[in-house]
């Protein structure tokens, strides 16, 4: 807009959701010159005594982390978060193994998310041209004028207006209600049939009851416990577990029979207690996975984090994919210097694929977990993972990597993924084909004195699977 002065007025844009995408998105918006205004459904959290958040903890990764460094932020966050250089494997037996997620020096961040969330609005906070809105929910809005209407908790509405509108409001979105209604909007919703539940495993003696640098994962196919430390000497623990599994254990010595079958070595470390009246404090939380498409209404209105894409969480990353939603948001401003109506539809073109490609995966990872993922299979497929990496580094690197350690676009990580799985098996199958080549050669030209053959004993047999399944 045109002043009486002649200098340009600021654009104004509104950011609806002050939650870790929305807050980080503020800074971004703020820092390059916008007038924005935050609005937030919630109280603000940071005088809030309890916070209710969706996971207390989480993985933060190397999208996430360049997404706050973008706005000077990685370092605080990173000094508040715990390292994780490895997973730690818990067997049924209680056998402990790490698999470590790559050289030295590669790790992943267990941060508190509620702190994050805190730290990343006091940071929106400092921009002059920043106004944060609490107790504002967003109730519905105009795609044609930009004019968004707001409840208050004492029933009052307001009346915004806005150049932009970045929806940040999260899984069941507001803003994205518009799109819906709108023709060729695509729109996928799957709820998973598991749920999770947080428990707490407290200090020992005032130290953490496991080893703290690590993500602890106890794998049981239809069932898995993960456990990221906090900085108190806590651990959370997220039990996933199908909701009719859930449903099934009514009493606390079922919950004690359940935990004594699935993952006893954590018994003594949450107690008795503890698990008998935590499992009942809340009920399994459901999973969903959203994919939308395209992420943008004209040059009035786009959608970044869960709004566009929630994920389930078995890649850890949901947010991490949310605050790279941001920096790619940003370069296209930069490269299109800001022109709303070329930046919206890029931004749509270039990262609907990639949201998606992440979307697909952690489906893809919760599916394969609860089919095929024991404390045996997980640790065979990560050592392979890691072994074929140290052999051809350039040629094989594990998914994993790419996802949680570059900023290789999701689905060209995908399409690298899928090239190395023919490869291997293509290699697998050439070796196996040529050891039954070459064996059959060799045991027709030196026929072996079959007298001296070891034709393993029943009792070998039954030694060599208890070793197996030990
Ligand atoms: C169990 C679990 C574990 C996870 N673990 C990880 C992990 O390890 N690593 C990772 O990267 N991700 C993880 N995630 C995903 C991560 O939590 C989400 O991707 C992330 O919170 C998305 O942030 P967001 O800001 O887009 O949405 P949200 O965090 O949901 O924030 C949305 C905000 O909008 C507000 N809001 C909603 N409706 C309105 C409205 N109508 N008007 C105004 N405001 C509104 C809400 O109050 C909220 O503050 C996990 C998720 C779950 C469930
Ligand atoms: C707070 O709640 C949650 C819930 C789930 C997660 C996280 C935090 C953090 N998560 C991470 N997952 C990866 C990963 O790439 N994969 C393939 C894994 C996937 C699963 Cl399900 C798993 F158990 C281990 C790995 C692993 O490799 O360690 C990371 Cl790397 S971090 C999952």
């Amino acid at each position: 807009m045109e002043e009486p002065t002649g200098r340009l007025t600021p654009k104004k844009v509104a950011v609806v959701g002050g939650g870790l995408v929305g807050a980080l998105n503020a800074c971004y918006f703020a820092k390059r010159g916008f007038d924005v205004e935050v609005f937030e459904t919630r109280e603000d959290i940071r005088q809030a005594k309890v916070v209710k958040g969706r996971s207390i903890n989480l993985a933060l990764s190397h999208r996430g982390r360049q997404a706050l460094k973008h706005v000077g932020m990685e370092d605080k966050i990173v000094s508040q978060g715990i390292p994780m250089h490895a997973r730690m494997i818990h067997s049924p037996s209680g056998k402990q193994s790490p698999i470590p997620y790559g050289k030295k020096g590669q790790f992943i961040l267990s941060v508190d998310r509620a702190n994050l969330n805190k730290e990343l609005l006091t940071e929106a906070e400092t921009y002059p041209n920043m106004k944060m809105n609490f107790d504002h929910k967003l109730k519905d809005w105009s795609p044609e004028t930009g004019l968004m209407t707001f409840t208050r908790l004492d029933g009052s509405h307001d009346q915004i207006q806005a150049d932009l509108i970045v929806g940040c409001d999260g899984a069941f979105s507001a803003i994205r209600k518009q799109f819906l209604r709108r023709s060729r909007f695509n729109y996928s919703q799957t709820y998973i049939p598991h749920g999770y539940m947080e428990l707490t495993m407290p200090p020992v003696n005032g130290e953490f009851a496991m080893k703290p640098n690590y993500l602890h994962i106890w794998p049981r196919n239809t069932f898995m416990m993960i456990a990221l430390p906090n900085l108190d000497k806590t651990f959370t623990c997220t039990l996933f577990m199908p909701f009719d599994e859930f449903e099934k254990i009514t009493t606390g010595d079922e919950v004690m029979e359940f935990f004594q079958e699935y993952f006893a070595d954590t018994i003594p470390l949450i107690g008795v207690d503890a698990l008998k009246r935590d499992y009942f404090r809340l009920p399994g939380l459901a999973m969903v996975s959203i994919k939308c498409s395209p992420y943008h209404i004209g040059d009035k209105c786009v959608l970044m984090g869960d709004a566009a894409h929630a994920v389930v969480p078995f890649y850890g990353q949901g947010m991490n994919a949310g605050f790279e939603d941001c920096i790619v948001f940003d370069e296209i401003m930069e490269q299109l210097n800001e022109d709303f109506s070329a930046v919206l539809p890029e931004y749509s073109r270039v990262r609907v694929p990639d949201d998606h490609a992440i979307a697909d995966l952690a489906m893809y990872n919760y599916i394969e977990m609860r089919a095929h993922v024991n404390s045996k299979w997980f640790l065979f497929r990560k050592h392979l993972d890691n072994f074929l990496h140290f052999l051809l580094p350039n040629t094989i690197v594990p998914l994993y990597t790419m996802v949680t350690f570059t900023r290789t676009r999701y689905h060209k990580a995908v399409d690298r993924w899928q090239w190395q799985d023919k490869v291997i098996n293509r290699g697998l199958l050439f070796g196996a084909t040529g050891a039954v080549l070459g064996g059959s050669y060799l045991l027709i030209k030196n026929p072996p004195d079959i007298n001296k053959l070891i034709i393993p004993t029943e009792k070998m047999w039954a030694r060599l699977m208890s070793l197996w399944t030990s």
